[in-house]
């Protein structure tokens, strides 16, 4: 299938798992219907209205609270900033007359308070519950600060007419949130920045190694939150013709349960923009039918605490039902193949069915690092790192538990910092500032747990960071989901994988097809290197036998690669060099033609030195020798 049959196919794909709750919206919507029969003049066209405007405020907060929960965070504090804003743009609108510089402050107040919440949570690494909860009690004792306590009022007309005014009966609040309720769904949906979200939702730090910029995009996140936030403070402020710091008692509560109603996942990660807008309508229906049967208050509170328990226990339960089908529809492992079972004199490469080319001979030096060190306070993680990776070579990197081989491929892939040494790609010195520098060099790295976001679909990962893009109508900014799909297609066919469905989540697909999206994925054009960090533990031999083949044809492919490994088979199956570290250190680097299974396994647990079994042996005397610098082999 060409490119352009693929992109015409199919352009877009909505990101993360679907919500699984229709069922609690259509509980809810018999609910309306009871109403409806129950009360004569509940579906009228005056009471509709009500409801829109009364939601209207709930609908602009909940294009930020959806944002927020899909990222995995939350606000609390939108109470409090409703407040705040309100008295502050009361006063100045009271004060100035001025209309424009008004809601000019009204919004700049939400910014602020916005900005403030964003940076406590992502730098200062605190809970978003905790530091919301914190805000929201600072938020409305200031509010009630500034107010003294009092309602302010007096505006001019024309700021009055901001909330009042209707275009073709429609209030200009409803029209507004409708706008921006449209636009921010849209965005979440259609766009790169909305399936970031996603994907930090799903697994932050995979989404930070793709190259997203977490710490930033959480940082706007609750500025526009905080924005979105003024303009809900403003039109109400507007609307009732003065500012109060008692505004937005349990807002917070209404726009959560809104959201988390229409199928938003407390954990993050998943949602839909039309499951929010039920959840909105819901709200506004349920505050409006139990007005109708002239309920008190604190009925309103009991009844809308006890939808949002209702909301986060089904929550719970469709993340449990989640979870059993994960497990259920993972692909089991079939059997090891017949006819090659391990061991009994085959050949590692045999065993795994790999086929290995006799005689291969590898391309130009990609990588060559010198004398690494790094330590971390008192530890020398990293003593003398030195080898180099050929193009076209698979270089295994044995060694035992804390021998320095996480800490030698992060310096690699600019992670740390070396404190010594020096990197060189395509020969030339590099200094990597951090893991993107790396990336835009050409390394890409597979890390072992963090690789991908399981909410997402595979095509959706394959192009996280990269995402293709178009316009729309020749001008709106869009994903292009249809080159993803033709991106991922050819990239996995390129590598041999087979998988039918691109659009399903990672997290459905059997360990061994995740690392196999997770290397399609570093396979990307221009590629020169690839550290593949431990990637068939935990697997079977199958799914093994699959990641190992793709890492030789990713080599086959002309990148050169770097893999870790703990288990000598799969070293013997797939390496053309393998390289030793041992306290830190290279203490062997050769083909792996020239090292016996025994040998190896006596190198990396320091029983055998470069002299051979006859040499100084023993953990200590390797150590000795090690320390002064005189076991280290070179092959070559
Ligand atoms: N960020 C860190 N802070 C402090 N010590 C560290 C840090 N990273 C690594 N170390 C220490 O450096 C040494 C080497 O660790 P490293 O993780 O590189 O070893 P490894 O060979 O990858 O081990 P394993 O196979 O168990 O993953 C260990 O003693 C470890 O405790």
């Amino acid at each position: 299938m060409s490119i352009a049959s693929v992109a015409a196919n199919r352009r877009y794909l909505v990101p993360g798992e679907p919500s699984r709750r229709t069922g609690l919206a259509l509980l809810c919507a018999v609910l309306v219907a009871y109403f409806g029969i129950s009360f004569d003049n509940f579906f009228t066209v005056s009471n509709g209205l009500t409801i829109l405007m009364n939601i209207s405020a709930i609908a602009i907060a909940a294009i930020g609270a959806m944002f927020l929960l899909v990222s995995g965070n939350v606000d609390l504090s939108i109470g409090g900033q409703y407040a705040l804003i309100s008295v502050i743009t009361a006063q100045f609108a009271k004060d100035s007359g001025n209309v424009v510089l008004a809601v000019a402050v009204g919004l700049l107040a939400g910014l602020v308070l916005g900005l403030t919440n964003g940076i406590l949570v992502r730098y200062m690494k605190i809970s978003p519950l905790i530091v919301t909860l914190g805000t929201m009690a600072v938020f409305k004792g200031l509010a009630y600060l500034v107010s003294e306590g009092r309602s302010v009022f007096g505006f001019s007309e024309a700021f009055i007419f901001l909330g009042r005014a209707r275009i073709n009966e429609v209030p200009l609040p409803v029209i507004v949130a409708a706008v921006l309720f449209v636009l921010g769904g849209f965005w979440l949906l259609r766009t790169p920045g909305g399936l970031r979200l996603f994907a930090i939702g799903g697994n932050a730090q995979a989404a930070r190694l793709t190259g997203v910029n977490v710490d930033w995009v959480i940082v706007r996140l609750y500025v526009l939150n905080g924005l979105l936030m003024g303009v809900v403070a403003v039109l109400t402020t507007a609307r009732l013709g003065s500012g109060t710091p008692q505004i937005g008692t349990s807002f917070e509560l209404d726009v959560l349960t809104a959201v988390i109603l229409g199928g938003v996942g407390f954990a993050g990660g998943s949602g839909h923009p039309a499951g929010v807008f039920v959840g909105v309508a819901t709200i506004g229906v349920l505050s409006s039918g139990l007005i109708f049967a002239g309920l008190e208050d604190w009925w309103q509170q009991i009844s809308k605490g006890l939808v949002l328990l209702l909301a986060l226990g089904a929550d719970q339960i469709a993340e449990h039902r989640r979870a059993r089908s994960v497990r259920r529809e993972a692909p089991a492992e079939p059997d090891p193949t017949p006819g090659a079972p391990p061991g009994a004199g085959a050949s590692a490469a045999q065993e795994y069915g790999l086929d290995r080319e006799t005689g291969h001979q590898p391309g130009p030096v990609v990588l060559r690092v010198e004398g690494l060190a790094r330590r971390f306070g008192p530890v020398f993680a990293l003593r003398d790192g030195t080898f180099s990776v050929r193009a076209g070579e698979v270089v295994c990197l044995v060694g035992d538990n804390g021998a320095g081989k996480s800490t030698l491929i992060k310096l690699i892939s600019g992670v740390h910092r070396p404190d010594a040494g020096r990197i060189e790609l395509g020969g030339a010195p590099v200094d990597f500032g951090g893991p993107i520098d790396a990336r835009r060099a050409g390394i890409e790295t597979v890390h072992q747990d963090l690789a991908v976001c399981p909410n997402l679909g595979v095509a959706h990962n394959l192009v996280l960071g990269d995402e293709p893009r178009r316009r729309l109508f020749g001008f709106i900014p869009v994903r292009d989901d249809g080159a993803a799909l033709a991106r991922t297609r050819e990239r996995l066919a390129s590598l041999g994988i087979t998988l039918t469905d691109l659009n399903r989540s990672v997290g459905r697909l059997s360990g061994g097809q995740r690392q196999s999206v997770a290397i399609a994925r570093a396979m990307k054009e221009g590629v020169k290197l690839i550290i593949l960090d431990e990637p068939t533990a935990a697997l079977g031999v199958t799914q093994t036998r699959n990641v190992l083949r793709i890492a030789r044809q990713a080599a086959d492919n002309g990148a050169g690669v770097i893999l870790i490994s703990h288990d000598i088979r799969t070293v013997f199956a797939v390496a053309d060099r393998v390289v030793v570290l041992r306290l830190g250190r290279v203490v062997y680097d050769d083909t792996i033609e020239r090292v016996t299974h025994t040998r190896l396994l006596h190198l990396m647990a320091g029983l055998e030195t470069v002299d051979g079994p006859d040499g100084p042996a023993g953990d200590e005397a390797t150590l000795d020798a090690a320390e002064s610098g005189t076991t280290v082999l070179k092959g070559h």
